[in-house]
């Protein structure tokens, strides 16, 4: 069996609602920052189905003994926003993996060339094996910066098939780099989207993530 990268759009109606919102040029910063916590949430609430470990227990309830299974607390969970619109995505994340460690990595892409720079990364020097890895990004474009993202991760222990990626628009260039290189990998986003144009901006997209959150 050859391993495919595998890219969920789930078909939820919140999911699209808040894409909508997203992607109309005339939502003002405030609501875009809400639509992007809500993506956040439901796309990390999506995501989390069959990747959160779980261990079997028995509760006593005020009647009975019943079977019971929990989150496993010994497997450590990890969110890495790829700042800045990563952070967009992280209080919704949050929100549904409330004990995850937070690890900021911060990337630009030059406006030119396209290619990522690193300007502030937070991430351990090694993770434990079993670590379950979150990536936050809206945005999935030519593939360099989420490229860039999972190198980092990867060199520092971690296992592409128990990593997660959150985006909100996909495109083709950025999932056909990923299936390349990591193809157990899972994405969960809120839509794949045409294309790319020569400034390196998705079309149709939402514009420029980073500056609609934080009104720059
Ligand atoms: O797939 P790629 O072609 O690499 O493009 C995607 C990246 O571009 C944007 O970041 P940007 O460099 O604009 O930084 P920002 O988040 O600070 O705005 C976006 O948030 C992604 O990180
Ligand atoms: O369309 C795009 C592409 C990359 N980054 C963005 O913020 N928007
Ligand atoms: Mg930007």
């Amino acid at each position: 069996m050859t391993l495919q990268l595998r890219v969920y759009v789930p078909p939820h109606p919140l999911i699209k609602h808040w894409l909508a919102v997203a992607r109309d040029a005339a939502t003002p910063s405030v609501l875009f920052r809400s639509a992007m916590t809500e993506l956040g949430r439901w796309l990390t609430y999506e995501a989390a189905r069959e990747w959160l470990p779980t261990q079997e227990a028995t509760v006593q309830t005020p009647l009975d003994v019943s079977p019971a299974t929990l989150i496993d607390p010994t497997v450590p969970m990890a969110v890495v926003p790829i700042l800045r619109a990563g952070l967009g995505l992280l209080e919704g994340a949050q929100t549904v993996l409330p004990l995850a460690s937070i690890y900021h990595l911060g990337l630009v892409r030059d406006e030119k060339t396209l290619q990522p720079s690193t300007y502030l990364n937070k991430l351990p020097e090694k993770f434990q094996p079993q670590t379950r890895v979150l990536v936050t990004d809206p945005m999935l474009a030519t593939g360099g910066s989420m490229m860039n993202a999972m190198a980092e991760l990867t060199q520092r222990g971690i296992d592409p098939a128990l990593t997660r990626i959150v985006s909100v628009v996909a495109a083709p260039p950025a999932l056909q780099k990923l299936n390349d290189a990591y193809p157990g990998l899972i994405v969960y986003t809120a839509t794949i989207d045409a294309t790319v144009n020569n400034q390196g901006f998705i079309i149709p997209g939402l514009g420029d993530a980073g500056d609609r959150i934080f009104g720059t």
